[in-house]
């Protein structure tokens, strides 16, 4: 019956697989008599653990109302895998923050990160002194200071977007506009100027559509029990015919090397300063493969792509479905100080710390990486007289965690901007204003948790908040009386928005449909005709101008 080699191998290899699991098995039932319990969690199967347990659709919500009756730490075995799922602020700021050293290392991930990136993907990468490198390597070019020279950028993208908005709404009034389109062509102009000096006009240009393919790959073949290979990597000894996941993964790496190669090639060759040339000329960069750099890039351009574009479009959902009391509230605030005849500015941000207010309050109401990005734990720890074995998965649930009413108060579902605002400050008391505007002295410091945590925490975050600050205030300014589109011309019916019909995947976006921003009156048309299309600026001018003021500000 065995005769036929390839039988023999698969017999080989299922034998293999049934003996990881019992290991496993035996090895959870050998745990010391002394040791301290797990974590509580629903009760496991024997082999299977609580994989049947874990539901493919909407986790993050499940693993939410889970912790409701088993408490902040749980415990779930994934086969034998442990997984600790950290549903409240505390214990996610002392074990991933404070004990940052133990807890900052990535699960593997035999499919996504090994053969699909090669273990070039910054985000997959262990916690090493190869990702040190990195780390040093793009520093420089994150920091606050840093992030202030961009905002000439996002101020040229942002003006751009809505001069594309008022064209739209001239063209489809009441059928409405794909904003989503809008804030991906902005969001994705603004990181490749930055990142390799040129802009993207229309949002379907190649680099942009291999780029966005490149991140549903990343999507798919993240997730979790998508590949065997992820859970057995002994299956990668099979020989290529009997492991047709190893051809898809060198197809998947041979498309995002090439644009990733590509992009570096053109950021060197385009006239102005970019991220690319800064970073091709560090220190760190001398002896790094040319492929390398070009991945650090490429997975930079990725996580600062999505990310931003997600999080603008729950607030266009937060807009429609419950924006009655806060957006009239913004519309005064931007009027007061503002005007009419002008487009708000970074420089009025310190006066707009409610704007601020509302773009945390978006990545708080519906965080981006809804579930939480996965850390790893190689060694065994104690926390509130519970066991964490080595070699866990520690997931911090977004989503629960925003949850948390001892850290965000009353009302946690609701989305309530003011929950961000400290007290009005004394008038004579000076405000403590950041190099990016943010007023600190009007916020409150409360956890940006959509950020992740630890040596892991989004390294572009200065960037993103001054990105989401321009485009809420101008947004807010220019628009109002915002729906969703018709969809039906004949009875005027409008698609009906849900603030949980999202997709699936490590970024949750709102399900596409389209929405009806009009402009709120012939002024704010007139500002944006007057502040124009932006194309026929000289972008690599503004590039060597962020140049001079990182110079000038020691960035
Ligand atoms: C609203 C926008 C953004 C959100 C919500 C966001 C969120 C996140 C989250 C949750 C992580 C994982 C943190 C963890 O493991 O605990 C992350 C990592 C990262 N983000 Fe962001 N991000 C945003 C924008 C950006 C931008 C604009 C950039 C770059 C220009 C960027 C660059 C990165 C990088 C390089 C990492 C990898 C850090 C590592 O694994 O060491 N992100 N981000």
């Amino acid at each position: 019956m065995l005769q036929d080699p390839r039988l023999l191998l698969l017999a080989l290899f299922g034998a293999l697989i049934l003996g990881r699991l019992l290991t496993s098995f035996i090895r959870r039932g050998r745990a010391s008599p002394n040791a301290l319990p797990l974590p509580p969690g629903p009760k496991p199967l024997p082999l299977l653990g609580n994989l049947h347990q874990l539901p493919k659709s909407l986790q993050w919500l499940h693993l939410y109302y889970m912790s409701k009756q088993y408490g902040p730490i749980m415990h779930l075995s994934m086969a034998g895998q442990p997984l600790i799922i950290l549903s409240k602020h505390q214990p996610a700021y002392d074990l991933l923050n404070k004990r940052g050293s133990r807890y900052s290392d990535r699960p593997r991930m035999v499919m996504a990160g090994e053969m699909v990136t090669k273990g070039m993907h910054m985000l997959l990468r262990p916690y090493d002194d190869r990702y040190k490198l990195h780390q040093r390597m793009e520093a420089p070019l994150m920091t606050l200071p840093s992030a202030s020279s961009y905002r000439p950028l996002q101020d040229l993208e942002s003006r751009q977007l809505l001069f594309d908005a008022l064209r739209d709404w001239d063209t489809f009034g009441e059928k409405g506009l794909d904003f989503h389109h809008h804030h991906e062509r902005a969001m994705a102009s603004f990181i490749y100027c930055l990142l390799y000096g040129y802009r993207l006009k229309t949002g379907y240009e190649q680099e942009l559509l291999d780029g966005k393919r490149v991140q549903a790959e990343f999507a798919r073949t993240g997730q979790v029990g998508a590949y065997l290979v992820d859970s057995i990597p002994q299956l990668n000894h099979l020989p290529r015919f009997l492991a047709p996941w190893k051809r898809e993964a060198d197809e998947l790496f041979d498309l995002e090397r090439k644009l990733h190669v590509g992009n570096l090639d053109k950021g060197l060759a385009n006239p102005g300063w970019n991220f690319s040339k800064f970073m091709h000329a560090s220190q760190e960069a001398q002896d790094m493969p040319k492929v390398e750099l070009a991945f650090d890039l490429g997975i930079l351009a990725d996580a600062g792509l999505d990310t931003s574009t997600v999080a603008l479009d729950w607030f266009i959902v937060a807009w429609i479905t419950c924006g009655s009391r806060w957006v009239p509230q913004a519309q005064k605030l931007l009027d007061d100080v503002v005007g009419r005849d002008r487009l708000p500015t970074f420089e009025d941000r310190p006066k707009l710390a409610f704007i601020d207010a509302i773009a945390s309050e978006t990545l708080r109401w519906r965080p981006v990486v809804v579930g939480g990005v996965p850390h790893f734990t190689r060694s065994e720890d104690a926390y509130e007289g519970y066991r964490i074995p080595a070699n866990s998965i520690v997931l911090a649930n977004a989503y629960a965690i925003t949850r948390d009413e001892s850290v965000f108060g009353q009302d946690v579902h609701s989305f309530y901007p003011e929950r961000w605002m400290a007290r009005p400050a004394d008038v004579s008391e000076p405000h403590h204003v950041d190099v990016c505007g943010l007023n600190t002295s009007l916020l409150k410091d409360l956890p940006q948790t959509g950020f992740g945590f630890g040596r892991r925490v989004c390294a572009g975050r200065m960037i993103a908040r001054s990105q989401l600050f321009i485009q809420m205030a101008r947004m807010l300014w220019a628009f109002g009386d915002v729906q969703a589109g018709v969809v039906d011309e004949a009875t005027g019916r409008r698609h009906q928005v849900s603030e949980f019909d999202c997709t699936e995947g490590f970024v949750t976006l709102p399900k596409p449909f389209r929405a009806v921003l009009r402009p709120r009156g012939p002024w704010a048309r007139d500002a944006i005709l007057k502040s124009g299309c932006t194309h026929g600026i000289d972008h690599a001018e503004i590039l060597n101008q962020v140049k001079k003021e990182r110079r000038e500000k020691g960035a």
